[in-house]
């Protein structure tokens, strides 16, 4: 049946599975794995009868249109609403809503801002702030990992090396949780975050006048070198204001989460500590704290066997395509000695995720200075999850610790 939150009436392609799933939803938000199991194996491409939109759900096909731009473009909105026919609430990313040239030129700006020998600098202060926070949470001996330590240290770090004022920091959170309501459809979830919208404060932190030397210095620096112009600049701070924390928050909860509940992999990594890298990609893979994305078809095509039409949506199911079987052996294992390349948590092609290395190295450092502390990690209450139409995290993650 249709939702009451469907934008369009498009009928199903001839051949094409209709499922009456619906992403959006907090049963799926609970456990989404049987429903991507269910979509996998109804065909290689499938209609959501409840929203009139085409989903890939089996990894083949997900990185197909993660990365046939051509086919299946980002400037329409990577989100449920297609800016050509809905319009726009806000103004559009000019990276992430972007294609070729105009993303070309945002994505050369942003990869220098976010590159090796850029991060390298900052990484004496990420890894003193880990050790900090958890040394801290160490001797509480019992906390939230969510609250204390996943929420806590990118709060400490990413704000910071943004080179971002002080006062309002507690909005980035509210902000971006209500960005990724907003690219799925305009439901309950969306109007409750509706009132945590704060794009004109956050485009007000892009300003040159409000930063200090950091990430988002490096990006105006960019405009006076004439490689942006300096209307743009404040745009690309955003991108890293908003695509920069909430990520990094649920990323290392949910391997910390991982971490807790399968301990045989907690006892591998004490035994192997330079496998810290690997355990945070392994709980993106596993986890996807990003789930969906979508695309928007620029001509009649086909993908998976079905005929697309020019304007069409597709849903990307990235957290499907992680745990495909025809991809990956055991895909339903925690498994951290796993080879993780070519997983689509951070997307795949040419809007892969340009922050994934500052990201690896927060989530790195946190492992690090847990591991050589903790001897065993044990969830110690309820573990209550987050709702949101695209990121999949936890509200909280009671755990209790034994140092080494
Ligand atoms: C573990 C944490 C993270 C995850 C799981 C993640 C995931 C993703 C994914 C799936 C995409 C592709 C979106 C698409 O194809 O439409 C992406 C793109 C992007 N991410 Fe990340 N991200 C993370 C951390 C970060 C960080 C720390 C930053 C910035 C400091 C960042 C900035 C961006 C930007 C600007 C894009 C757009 C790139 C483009 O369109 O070329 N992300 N990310
Ligand atoms: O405002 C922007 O430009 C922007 C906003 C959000 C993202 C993003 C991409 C992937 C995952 C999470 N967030 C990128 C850019």
């Amino acid at each position: 049946m249709l939702s009451p939150y469907a934008i369009y009436d498009t009928a199903p392609p001839p051949g094409v599975p209709v499922l009456d799933i619906d992403p959006f939803s907090a049963p799926f938000f609970d456990d989404p794995f049987p429903a991507h199991e269910a979509m996998r194996e109804a065909g290689p491409f499938v209609w959501l009868g409840q929203y009139n939109i085409g989903a890939v759900a089996r990894y083949e096909h997900v990185r197909e249109a993660l990365t046939d731009w051509e086919r299946f473009s980002s400037a329409r909105g990577v989100g449920m609403e297609d800016f050509e026919r809905h319009g726009r609430f806000r103004l559009p990313s000019l990276i992430l809503e972007a294609d070729p040239p105009l993303h070309t030129r945002s994505r050369g700006v942003l990869s220098r801002a976010l590159s090796p020998p850029v991060l390298k600098g900052l990484r004496a202060r990420f890894a003193a702030e880990a050790e900090g926070i958890v040394e801290q949470v160490v001797a509480a001996g019992r906390f939230d990992a969510v609250r204390d330590l996943a929420e806590a240290y990118p709060l400490r770090v990413f704000p910071d090396a943004m080179g971002m004022k002080r006062e309002g920091r507690e909005k980035l959170l509210p902000h971006a949780e209500m960005l990724f309501n907003s690219f799925g459809p305009r439901n309950a979830l969306f109007e409750a975050s509706r009132a945590q919208a704060s794009f004109d404060w956050i485009e007000e932190q892009g300003r040159r006048e409000n930063l200090s030397p950091g990430l988002g210095l490096v990006i105006h620096e960019a405009a006076d070198r004439g490689e942006i112009s300096s209307d743009e600049a404040p745009l690309l701070v955003r991108a890293l204001l908003q695509a920069g924390l909430d990520t990094t928050v649920n990323a290392i909860g949910a391997t910390l989460y991982c971490l807790a509940r399968f301990p045989d992999q907690w006892e591998r990594l004490r035994a192997e500590p330079a496998l810290a890298k690997a355990a945070f990609d392994e709980a993106i893979r596993f986890e996807s704290p990003v789930q969906t994305f979508f695309r928007t078809a620029t001509r009649d095509t086909e993908i998976g066997g079905a005929r697309v039409q020019e304007g069409d949506k597709i849903l990307m199911m990235l957290a499907s395509a992680n745990r495909d079987p025809r991809q990956w052996d055991a895909p339903d294992r925690y498994d951290i000695t796993r080879k993780t390349l070519g997983h689509v948590g951070f997307g795949a092609g040419i809007h892969q995720c340009v922050g994934q290395i500052l990201a690896r190295m927060e989530g790195e450092l946190v492992l690090d200075a847990l591991v050589r502390r903790v001897k065993c990690i044990r969830i110690a209450g309820d573990v209550v999850r987050r709702h949101n139409n695209t990121l999949r995290g936890l509200a909280s993650l009671p755990v209790e610790v034994e140092r080494a």
